[in-house]
């Protein structure tokens, strides 16, 4: 794992949109196509928007990239807490990529039925062999949750499925999310967190006990690929380093 700290969130998205773009034009030396799995919630917005923008709009190769979600709140695409209404308003609609290439997670059908959907779309882009993310962005909510991965939920220990839906009581809303292994088989997975309002987890989550029912962001180790914490100072503050 390697971690990586910068002054503030400002800082922090600067540093990790150059990071994304050399990376991507890195890999996209070797293979024509690149798998990028996009996250919810606020703390990328900064980062969207920086890489909707000069110099990254122009560098990097938007129309070789294919987006999917780690996972989506199932309400409409037009309520401000949908995942990927979040991602087009902020990059998506700005940059040149092939809409056949954005895979979105969709809720204008059942939460279980969009899941299952979802699940035979990365079936079908990988062509049954190996499901292997080149760039998988995740977030870490206060509570230790990633992806839609949250403590204390069934979903936490999913083994076999690559997609699952599940009512989150505490939100009143279902969820659809990808399951742990499928990140664990990603090239690269890189988490994104700010605030020293997650100073806690963070520690609990990097320094602390194996608990992946209290802490599911414990539970992204990639088997063979990289794992990358970006965070800010203050997210950082409580970690022993
Ligand atoms: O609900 C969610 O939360 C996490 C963390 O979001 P943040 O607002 O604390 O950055 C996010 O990664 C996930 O995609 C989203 O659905």
């Amino acid at each position: 794992m390697e971690l990586h700290i910068a002054k503030d969130p400002a800082q922090l998205s600067e540093n990790v949109a150059a990071w994304i773009s050399n990376y991507i034009q890195e890999v996209l030396q070797d293979q024509e196509k690149f798998t990028f799995v996009l996250s919810g919630g606020n703390t990328p917005k900064q980062l969207y928007s920086l890489l909707a923008k000069p110099p990254y709009a122009e560098i990097i190769p938007w129309e070789k990239i294919h987006f999917f979600w780690g996972d989506e709140r199932a309400v409409p695409f037009e309520d401000e807490r949908n995942n990927a209404r979040m991602a087009y308003d902020v990059l998506l609609d700005k940059v040149p990529v092939n809409p056949d290439n954005i895979h979105v997670m969709r809720t204008d059908i059942g939460p279980e039925q969009s899941a299952l959907e979802y699940e035979q779309i990365l079936r079908k882009y990988f062509k049954d062999e190996e499901l292997t993310f080149d760039l998988v962005l995740l977030g870490m909510g206060d509570d230790g949750h990633t992806l839609s991965l949250f403590p204390g939920m069934p979903v936490v220990h999913e083994e076999e499925a690559w997609v699952k839906a599940f009512f989150l009581p505490a939100q009143d809303m279902y969820r659809i999310t990808l399951t742990a292994p499928v990140v664990n088989d990603a090239a690269c997975v890189l988490f994104l967190t700010t605030g020293a309002n997650k100073a806690l987890t963070l520690k609990s989550v990097i320094e602390g006990t194996f608990d992946a029912d209290k802490f599911p962001s414990q539970l992204i180790r990639p088997q063979e690929g990289e794992l990358h914490w970006f965070v800010d100072e203050a997210a950082a503050s409580a970690m022993e380093l």
